[in-house]
């Protein structure tokens, strides 16, 4: 058995997103809803790094507090990568965690597509974005938009993507001490779901919403505290199903002076909006070594 192991030693970004809109269109057959939404890309997020093998074993370095090696969607990611390219190398993965878990901002979706994007590129499997995207729609529905990288509309199951970049803008991300399952909000009866497809080209933040909201402000007192609270200072919105709010300024000291106001006990961070997430960056910053090196 060859038991080189490569280290490499950078990491690898693994960005979150908010939802600046989510409108929910409709009701799939399989159970899924029909989405309208725009994800925006955030610079900050969690960082992975990849110790690849010629062993086939995948695991990560150390347990994800709260979530079984065989539940994580970076094992899973990976192992799902090796079965669909038949590549017999493996790795071991570390994670920097900075993303609340179960927050609306794509922690474990992030997670997925940077190690699809990683490992293609350090295992050089060479699947194409296109492929890359369908394999992580298996693993949750906003995997495509964090493998594509782009701050962009989405349709469909969020797999349907158009890329609209939006002026440059700065997020106060906050969230709440509450745990939302995604899959509990979409079952509850009282969802709407017959918000009008809308025109990218329209969009507005004023004429938008999250149709999630009013029902999760309901059930978590939590949420509709901090976006009461938040809206006295710039406008606000809860992303995804929950649990994050944000705030939108046009400045990153407004963004700082309001989270300096926060309780201490609120967890919460400033990011900047991007047209192209941090992952994205990172894989041209390799593409370019690469071609560097092959001209040396
Ligand atoms: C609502 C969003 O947070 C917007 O960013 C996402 O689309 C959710 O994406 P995700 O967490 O990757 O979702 P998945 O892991 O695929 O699905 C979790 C659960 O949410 C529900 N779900 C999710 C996405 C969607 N378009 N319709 C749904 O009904 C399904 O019940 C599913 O069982
Ligand atoms: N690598 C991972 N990081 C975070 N959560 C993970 C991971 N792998 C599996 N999970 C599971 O996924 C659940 C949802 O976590 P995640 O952070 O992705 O939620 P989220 O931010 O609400 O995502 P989304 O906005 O896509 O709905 C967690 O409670 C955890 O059990």
């Amino acid at each position: 058995m060859d038991n080189t192991v490569t280290i490499h030693r950078d990491w690898w970004p693994s960005p979150a997103k908010l939802n600046l809109f989510l409108h929910i269109l409709g009701k799939y057959d399989n159970g899924y809803h029909q989405l309208e939404s725009l994800f925006q890309m955030l610079d900050y997020g969690d960082r992975l790094a990849f110790e690849t093998n010629e062993t086939g074993d995948i695991a990560m370095a150390l347990p994800m507090a709260g979530v079984k090696d065989e539940d994580n969607l970076i094992i899973r990611a990976a192992k799902l990568l090796a079965a669909h390219s038949k590549c017999n190398k493996g790795a071991k993965i570390t994670i920097d965690k900075r993303l609340p878990m179960g927050g609306g901002i794509g922690g474990g979706s992030s997670n997925a597509a940077t190690t699809l994007v990683a490992l293609n590129t350090l295992w050089d499997t060479q699947l194409s974005v296109d492929e890359l995207a369908t394999l992580g729609l298996q693993l949750g529905a906003d995997v495509p938009i964090f493998v594509r990288g782009e701050t962009a509309f989405a349709g469909g199951v969020g797999e349907r993507i158009t890329s609209a970049p939006q002026p440059e803008q700065w997020f106060l991300v906050a969230t709440p001490n509450v745990h939302i399952s995604t899959a509990e909000v979409f079952s509850a009866a009282d969802l709407p779901r017959n918000t009008p497809s809308m025109r990218w080209e329209n969009y507005n933040f004023e004429k938008t919403r999250n149709d999630c909201q009013q029902l999760v402000a309901n059930r978590y007192p939590e949420v509709a505290k901090l976006l009461q609270w938040l809206v006295h200072y710039a406008p606000s919105r809860m992303t995804g199903t929950g649990a994050s709010v944000f705030a939108v300024f046009c400045d990153q000291a407004s963004a700082n002076d309001v989270q300096a106001k926060l309780p201490a006990s609120t967890k919460s961070f400033v990011a900047k909006g991007v047209n192209r997430s941090p992952l994205l960056q990172k894989l041209e910053e390799q593409h370019s070594m690469y071609a560097t090196s092959d001209t040396n």
